[in-house]
């Protein structure tokens, strides 16, 4: 089973469907924007920074072989698709900077004179490409980061125990991720005694992707369902919670996987420090607080399924007349064969 969300090489990208983790692992190819878009919106790729990183490696593909009249042409293309793209998933905020940022990059390429048609091309592509590396080196640095402060507030060199919600790792991101990359870390300090991974649902990333990749890397863990998590705290001596963003407001308010809100409150509740791990592109200094945040509202179905099986009941069902003793209504009681004799003259 591989753990590698991304595959680019040779100007091919490929993902890892996460929808069919962790039973079946399947690669699939994204051949332009509009698959890009499209495994995005399915959640066939997820995780802020891989949406975004997915996105613009969806447009290099894309660019690669097309042919453009002009700078100009190149540059409005390029905005178009990139806005598209945005539009894909509306809390995460990775997308949306690195669009912003690529906009500015094509914007400037195409106003100098000393820059070909080609060699803006090329330049633009090297950006994009950067990005992987560039997203792995910024997971290492939270890792870091993260590890040194959670041990900043455990006495001599006793280990911890951390909480974590939905999944932040190598499936999210680039490469190790950014509150697993924490946990990793600590792991790699043997500062680590345990991580507790809710469950996570309605999509189940926890149970399905965190634990997956927490038994891959022999990291001692539990998986508690969504309602555990009061009790495990109460009872568990949990040194920390670190979860992901999908965007932190200027204020600090954080949008990320539904249940994050509720953990918070049980961590103020019992003492723990609630920490968000998360690079700068999941930082959207242009709004003042969490109430400017979009939150998607994904498709039922997510919650009254598992993959193809439907675990909750329909919202209608039928039920025969021979089970019915009597239609109660504001016109007296009717057995249900009385329908017929009294009303049947009604509509026919
Ligand atoms: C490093 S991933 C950060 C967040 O995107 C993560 O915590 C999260 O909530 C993911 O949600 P998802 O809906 O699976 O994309």
């Amino acid at each position: 089973m591989s753990l590698r969300a991304i595959k680019y090489e040779n100007n091919s990208l490929e993902i890892l469907d996460q929808l069919l983790l962790p039973a079946q692992s399947k690669y699939i190819q994204v051949k332009g924007v509009e698959d890009g878009w499209k495994v995005i919106n399915k959640m066939q790729v997820r995780g802020a920074p891989a949406i975004a990183i997915v996105g613009c490696l969806s447009l290099a593909v894309e660019l690669r072989d097309e042919k453009f009249d002009s700078k100009k042409q190149m540059r409005q293309e390029i905005e178009g698709k990139l806005n598209y793209l945005v539009s894909s998933r509306p809390t995460a905020v990775n997308m949306k900077i690195a669009a912003e940022e690529l906009i500015d990059l094509a914007n400037q390429l195409s106003k100098d004179e000393a820059v070909s048609l080609d060699e803006m091309k090329t330049k633009f592509l090297q950006t994009i490409e950067d990005m992987l590396a560039r997203d792995i080196a910024d997971n290492k640095a939270i890792g870091e980061y993260g590890a040194k402060e959670i041990l900043s507030h455990v006495s001599g060199d006793s280990l911890v125990r951390i909480l974590t919600h939905c999944n932040t790792g190598s499936l999210a991101t680039a490469n190790y991720g950014t509150a697993l990359g924490v946990i990793r870390t600590l792991h790699s300090m043997k500062r680590l005694e345990h991580v507790y991974c809710t469950e996570t649902r309605p999509y189940n990333q926890g149970a399905r992707l965190t634990a997956y990749e927490l038994v891959h890397d022999k990291i001692p863990a539990t998986l508690i369902v969504d309602s555990m998590v009061a009790a495990v705290m109460k009872h568990r001596n949990i040194g920390a919670v670190v979860v992901g963003a999908d965007r932190v407001a200027a204020n600090g308010d954080t949008a990320n996987k539904i249940g994050t809100y509720q953990i918070a409150v049980l961590a103020k509740h019992h003492g723990v420090p609630f920490y968000i791990a998360a690079p700068f592109t999941s930082i959207d200094m242009t709004i003042p607080s969490g109430d400017h945040i979009v939150i998607e509202e994904r498709p039922d179905r997510e919650m009254t399924h598992v993959g193809e099986h439907r675990i909750a009941a329909k919202a209608f069902d039928v039920t025969p007349a021979t089970l019915i003793a009597g239609i109660i209504t504001e016109n007296g009681v009717f057995r249900p064969e009385q329908l017929k004799e009294q009303f049947g003259h009604i509509n026919s």
